[in-house]
């Protein structure tokens, strides 16, 4: 009966805490499978039960049913505000749902106060951040929260912490999900892609159950493309259209590069793919880049330096910055996020396009199909994309396409059993990493 008593007193102290304690506290109890006093059921998203065994102690019940309680804000976001009540507020538009994993993470510390500065949906969006963390992360999280009060953003109009994704998913309609456990010393690739894999298997779960319909994902937590492939397999109820993995810091860091050798600004570098996977094998496209409208090849004559130094330095570019930082990139992540998302909801400019990696069935490229595959894209701005046609390859690219291709089958083998696939063949390809294990 000890850790009944312990469970007890816990809870006790805690539910005269904070709302947001008190969140935390339910989501602590919804993700036990077996407490020692009972097993807790999911009965919906904002409710916990626990069924008791005969002569068990019962630790009270947690439950938050309504979604406006005040479990569901955090701090000065719980008070009340009627958008229609001011003059400068009553344009506005409806309130938009984000739910960002690994909020307590560097990239979220940059991001979370770009959205939340309106510098995705603009000056007339408003919105809620929805923050996911875990048990570890979960004092850091009502620090980002904390800080998100303090900035006084007019545009912030609801903040939400907690562990549990079914809560924290509910009504998402963007995921941002760029928490994961990074690769530890010793640590397989493969070992690296089954704890992440079951992590992105939950959330899509989790956003499968709860969230918007048309809710788009975007997902960096590396190995992003398999965790993205991953998520969209376990939440067959969303397309998986909507599924995207971050590439879009590969394509800033190819027209910097690009830029740097033609000695003009990154702004003249247009129509950058980056094909295939985050990782040591993607492939930054020089030849159907252009640079002030021309391409590429005609601008930069070196192709030596196109097909060796600017590829490698791409594909490796996380890793030197690792090097330098202490780190991975942090603050051009989030920018090339806020690209990202920014790239969905804008019209794209007439004949240019941007990268994302996406999911590859009904590609135009013959790239092989139900994998998430970086390609090139255009929207019309309304959160959906489409194949960019006019294209072309050369023996070059083919062959590193297809590189890229055989890693991202390998790494698609190896997750069968998150996928529901069948059983996991892990025979990963030994010569490709992420692009920070360098
Ligand atoms: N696709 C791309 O282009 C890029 C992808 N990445 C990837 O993005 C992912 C996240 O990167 P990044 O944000 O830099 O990683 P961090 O190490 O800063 O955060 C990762 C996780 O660590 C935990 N955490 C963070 N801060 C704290 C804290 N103070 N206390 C306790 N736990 C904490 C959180 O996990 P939890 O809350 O779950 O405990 C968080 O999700 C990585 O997988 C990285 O490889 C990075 C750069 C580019
Ligand atoms: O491997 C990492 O964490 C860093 C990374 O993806 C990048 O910088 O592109």
């Amino acid at each position: 009966m000890a850790v009944a008593e312990l469970n007890f007193s816990y809870t006790k102290t805690h539910l005269h805490s904070s709302s947001s304690q008190l969140s935390f506290l339910s989501s602590r109890l919804s993700r036990r499978r077996n407490c020692a006093i009972g097993s807790f059921h999911r009965v919906q998203p904002t409710r916990i039960s626990c069924s008791i065994a005969p002569n068990q102690v019962q630790a009270p019940a947690v439950q938050t049913e309504d979604p406006k309680s005040k479990s569901d804000c955090y701090g000065v976001f719980c008070l009340t505000y009627d958008l229609k009540a001011e003059e400068e507020t009553r344009s506005w538009k409806k309130l938009i749902n984000i739910a960002v994993s690994g909020a307590a993470g560097m990239i979220s510390n940059h991001l979370l106060f770009k959205l939340a500065s309106g510098e995705v949906f603009g000056p007339d969006q408003p919105i809620a951040l929805k923050l996911l963390g875990s048990e570890k992360s979960f004092q850091a999280l009502e620090g980002v929260a904390m800080e998100l009060e303090d900035s006084l953003f007019p545009l912030l109009r609801e903040v939400r912490i907690g562990i549990d994704p079914y809560e924290v998913f509910q009504d998402a309609e963007w995921a941002l999900l760029i928490g994961a456990k990074p690769r530890g010393p010793g640590m397989e690739r493969a070992d690296l892609l089954d704890i992440n894999g079951q992590i992105f298997a939950e959330q899509g779960k989790a956003l499968n159950a709860v969230a918007s319909r048309n809710v788009k994902v975007i997902v960096v937590g590396n190995p992003c493309n398999t965790n993205a492939l991953i998520c969209l397999k376990n939440a067959p109820n969303i397309p998986a259209k909507n599924f995207h993995a971050l590439t879009r810091l590969d394509e800033n860091r190819a027209k910097c590069q690009l830029a740097l050798k033609a000695g003009v600004f990154y702004d003249k570098v247009s129509n950058m793919t980056i094909w295939g996977n985050h990782s040591t094998t993607q492939v930054p496209d020089f030849l159907n880049a252009k640079i002030d409208g021309l391409p590429v090849t005609e601008v930069i004559r070196d192709r030596k330096w196109l097909e060796e130094e600017f590829t490698e330095t791409i594909q490796k570019r996380g890793g030197m910055l690792i090097k330098k930082w202490g780190r991975s990139s942090a603050a051009s992540t989030a920018v090339s996020i806020v690209d990202a998302m920014r790239s969905l909801v804008t019209p794209t400019p007439e004949g240019d396009w941007f990268s994302s990696g996406v999911y590859s069935t009904g590609n135009p490229y013959g790239i092989a199909e139900d994998l998430v595959f970086s390609m090139p894209c255009r929207s019309k701005g309304d959160g959906d994309y489409e194949f960019v046609k006019d294209v072309i390859f050369d023996d070059f690219l083919r062959q590193r396409i297809a590189k890229s291709e055989a890693e991202l089958l390998a790494e698609k083998r190896c997750v069968a059993h998150l996928t529901g696939e069948g059983i996991a063949v892990c025979d990963l390809p030994g010569d490709t990493m992420l692009p920070g294990e360098m």
